[in-house]
């Protein structure tokens, strides 16, 4: 039952990367999220106001749909977003991975984040089922539920730069995907995130600077988050890069040459492109940076803008942890 599913930049800044997901023969494009547990979806059950451009799943149209009676959910994300609504169990499909008896989080109430969002039909959470905000009763990860199915309890992302598709793995490491060895790294699963200690950082051709950092592996966010010491340290060598609160963050000459931003992952120093750091355009001639302070957050958050330069397992065993290789 193992399956591979593309995972399909959603715009021009690979600001989020959708995958299509059939529930029970209805096909959303959802956000695959591994900072987060909840399965949920645009449905016929929200306003109409709020399900302007998106497809939207209609459980009165599934004849495998059971719904849970009484049972709701309620998230809010880091950024502010968030959505809320009903549930029910129907069969999920992602790539050749199909599930029966899966929680499917219906969305009654989506925030203005997500109305805006059209390409997104919502998302499906890939974090540990510890942290699902279903009540009264938490709900399995699609991937908790395929797990015993699968040739081995892991997935894989793939995730490209810039208008190319990557994909996600389900049960299998495709080697032809990767180059080198893979480095793994322990998993802290008490926040119910991909957590883990990087090992440190360095600045384009600088030296290393050794210093643990607590992140999590992020495919539901955009940019790197990462501590202040860091964000200095990269932007020192920008020219022209300051930080602009009215744009909440760095920016930079969108003319500048940006260095790579290596990350280490216990012994292994993954390299992200200093192109990969030109996020998108701010304004003027100004471009906003993919690497941005973590703080506030609690810790740093290794998002799309590290996870598609890297071949990335994500390892379900008895003993969770991470793969990280080139490619
Ligand atoms: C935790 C956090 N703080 N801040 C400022 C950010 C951007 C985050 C990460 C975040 O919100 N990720 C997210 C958003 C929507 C859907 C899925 N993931």
């Amino acid at each position: 039952n193992d399956g591979s599913v593309t995972a399909s930049p959603e715009d021009a800044y690979d600001s989020e990367y959708l995958c299509p997901v059939s529930i029970d023969g209805q096909t959303l494009a959802l956000d695959f999220d591994t900072g987060s547990a909840d399965l949920w979806v645009f449905s016929t059950s929200l306003p109409s106001s709020e399900q302007k451009g998106h497809t939207l799943f209609d459980p009165s149209k599934s004849t495998n749909w059971k719904a849970l009676s009484g049972y709701k959910w309620n998230i809010t994300y880091g950024d502010g977003s968030g959505a809320s609504g009903t549930v029910g169990t129907d069969v999920v499909t992602v790539g050749g991975t199909s599930v029966s008896g899966q929680a499917v989080e219906i969305a009654t109430k989506v925030s203005s984040a997500f109305v805006s969002d059209t390409a997104n039909d919502g998302l499906l959470g890939l974090a540990f089922s510890s942290i699902n905000t279903v009540t009264p009763k938490a709900q399995h990860t699609f991937f908790d539920t395929a797990k015993s199915s699968l040739s081995s309890p892991v997935f894989t992302a793939d995730l490209k730069h810039r208008q190319l598709p990557g994909t996600y793995d389900f049960g299998t490491i495709d080697s032809s995907k990767y180059t080198g060895t893979i480095t793994y790294i322990d998993v802290d699963t008490a926040n119910g995130f991909w957590e883990f200690t990087g090992s440190g950082y360095a600045v384009g051709s600088g030296s290393f600077v050794s210093s643990s950092i607590d992140a999590i592996a992020d495919t539901g966010t955009t940019l790197i988050y990462v501590p202040d010491a860091v964000v200095t340290a990269y932007y020192k060598q920008v020219s022209g890069a300051s930080y602009d609160s009215s744009q909440g963050g760095y920016t930079f000459p969108c003319s500048a040459t940006l260095p790579n931003l290596t990350l280490g992952i216990g012994s292994y120093h993954a390299v992200v492109p200093g192109q990969y750091i030109n996020y998108s355009p701010a304004s003027g001639s100004k471009c906003f940076g993919g690497v941005q302070s973590d703080s506030g957050i609690g810790f740093s958050i290794y998002g799309d803008v590290f996870l598609k330069s890297q071949f990335v397992i994500f390892d379900g065993s008895s003993t969770p942890r991470l793969g990280f290789a080139a490619k």
